[in-house]
């Protein structure tokens, strides 16, 4: 091999991330566009296009309005730049509730417009069924417990899940189906540290916690919320930087400049000869 070709990279798989029970903690964030997916890949061993983008990219109120071709569209964007992270795609509200087999058209379908490697589904109990059609037919399924941003309607909102021992019950048979049924791994977001502790011991796909504690196999997080570029966050956000702050600042010194008139300066201006 001569020195100039590019080193292969060898990317996760769903198998990898699988192997990852209670071993290393899995590093995932939320991707929605090419160059953000560029500059997590490194440090990440998932990119996630989650659904989350209907809120954080489009502004709509909760993540019921996503369509099949958001999240496509949004999937090729990030798979142009990632590299070695797995990039998991979510499956909106309504492509895949009604049957195992609509699941699958429409799993099948983000596969391969996207060339991404698997996908997720929010997995109440109505899901086992159908992550096992999709595992058994080769599409690698990531469930999602907990706090089911898709049920907010339901639910009369975001709630955290946990609070009674019905509730605890349910959510911890909830996340054992969507493990018999062979996801490769689970997400638990919104619930007490219990409650989290309690799944992740009784499952054997790794458990990707938000505001799920640290006794989850990983962690995720929205991206725009860690990087503080969101006017809300839930409150289990860490903040590891302000790009609020920085695009403030910077549009109003833009602003400034150009009421000013002192830019553009010289140095950005065409000098082209006539003649
Ligand atoms: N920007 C953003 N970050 C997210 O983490 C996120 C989204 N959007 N959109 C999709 C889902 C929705 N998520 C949410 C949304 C709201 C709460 C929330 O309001 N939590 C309350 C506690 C609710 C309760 O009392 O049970 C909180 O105070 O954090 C939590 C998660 C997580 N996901
Ligand atoms: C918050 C994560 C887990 C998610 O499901 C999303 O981004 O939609």
């Amino acid at each position: 091999m001569s020195a100039q070709s590019e080193t292969p990279v060898k990317r996760q798989t769903p198998p990898s991330i699988r192997a990852r029970k209670g071993g290393e903690p899995i590093v995932c964030l939320t991707a929605y566009d090419a160059p953000t997916a560029g500059l997590l890949d490194p440090h990440c061993d998932v990119l996630l296009v989650g659904d989350s983008l209907g809120m954080v990219v489009h502004g709509l109120p909760s993540t019921i309005g996503v369509t099949m071709e958001m999240m496509i569209l949004h999937g090729q964007a990030v798979m142009r730049r990632a590299r070695q992270a797995l990039v998991v795609i979510d499956m909106p509200f309504g492509s895949y509730e009604k049957s195992p087999q609509q699941a699958f058209e429409n799993a099948s379908r983000i596969l391969a417009e996207t060339g991404a490697q698997a996908v997720k589904l929010e997995t109440g109990a109505f899901a086992a069924e159908t992550v096992r059609f999709l595992t058994e037919r080769g599409v690698p399924v990531m469930g999602h417990v907990g706090l089911r941003p898709q049920a907010s309607l339901a639910d009369g909102g975001f709630k955290a899940k946990g609070r009674s021992q019905t509730e605890r019950d349910r959510v911890l048979e909830e996340a054992r189906l969507t493990d018999e049924a062979g996801a490769f791994s689970i997400v638990i977001e919104g619930t007490s540290q219990d409650l989290a502790e309690e799944i992740s011991a009784a499952v054997s796909a790794p458990t990707i916690g938000i505001g799920a504690s640290a006794k989850c196999d990983g962690q995720v997080l929205v991206v725009n919320d860690m990087l503080g570029q969101s006017d809300w966050v839930p409150r289990f956000v860490k903040k590891y930087a302000d790009l609020r702050g920085l695009t403030d600042e910077a549009a109003r010194r833009f602003a400034e400049e150009v009421r000013a008139r002192s830019f553009p300066g010289p140095e950005h201006v065409y000098h082209v000869k006539a003649g």
